[in-house]
């Protein structure tokens, strides 16, 4: 994996040596902290450049365009919130996706597949194992956000979120985001309401270089990427993982998802 990634200032490849688990140390004291960590340059840039030039062409021909509104929460009810609450209003999300059997012998997959990556992935998330899914489909996206384009604001469903930017925009397609906004215990409507006015005190943003691995705790988090300017598109791959093996979506699932089913 040393031609893909820089092996030397993040040695993934060495799972229960001291240099490893001071890597691990780190970030989880990171992810305590901040809600998210980041490994700058873990896949080498031009690597994770060449990834994205090497799917212009399929974004351009065989995405799905994944268009719709919705609100924060990815549903059309909130229980206790009337339809015309605040917390509630509807925003919109659009950008281009591939799925994982549509760029076999990417170095993303090859990263993906490595078991390394998901050991160290479960040590910093403080889980007993983490899994690749079976999924032919959702085991991996790689998304495109052209001009205009943006993911908007939403809590994730799961509690973690492992992307890694490929091609950052000239401008716009920062990460936004609003650290335990809610937690298990309170939803916080009024400050969701403040945060979709654009008043939230709390919001902080990054802006991503390409191959850097992002960790964000997305849950109690509500997140979006600002929309995106100019000509070059925003590229960014997203792993999945599940704390157990063999996972699949159902055809329905994926034909929401990606407009097809695997
Ligand atoms: O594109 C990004 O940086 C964030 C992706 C994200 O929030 C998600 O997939 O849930
Ligand atoms: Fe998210």
């Amino acid at each position: 994996m040393h031609d893909i990634l820089d092996l030397n200032r993040y040695p993934l490849d060495r799972p229960g040596s001291p240099e490893w688990q001071a890597l691990v140390d780190r970030c989880r004291a990171e992810l305590a902290q901040d809600g998210m960590f980041s490994l700058d340059g873990l896949m080498q840039p031009e690597v994770a450049q060449g990834a994205a030039d090497a799917l212009q062409g399929k974004f351009a021909t065989e995405s799905f365009h994944h268009k719709r509104e919705h609100n924060i929460y990815f549903k059309d009810s909130v229980e206790g919130l009337a339809p015309d609450h605040p917390a509630l209003q509807k925003v919109e999300t659009s950008n281009f996706t591939l799925c994982a059997d549509q760029f076999q012998g990417s170095p993303v997959l090859r990263l993906y597949d490595w078991p390394p990556f998901a050991e160290f992935l479960a040590a910093t998330m403080d889980k007993q194992n983490l899994y690749t899914m079976d999924d032919p489909l959702a085991r991996l996206n790689i998304m495109s956000y052209g001009a205009e384009q943006a993911l908007n604001w939403h809590f994730d469903r799961s509690e973690f979120t492992t992307t890694m930017l490929l091609q950052a925009p000239d401008e716009g397609g920062e990460f936004i985001y609003s650290p335990e906004l809610r937690s298990d215990d309170d939803p916080n409507y009024p400050g969701v309401e403040r945060l979709l006015a654009g008043e939230d005190p709390n919001m902080r943003a990054i802006t991503l270089s390409p191959g850097t691995l992002n960790i964000f705790r997305g849950k109690n988090s509500p997140h979006r990427v600002g929309t995106v300017k100019g000509d070059k598109h925003r590229v960014i791959a997203v792993f999945t993982f599940y704390e157990r093996p063999g996972v699949r979506f159902t055809d329905e699932e994926n034909i929401g998802f990606y407009g097809r089913a695997s």
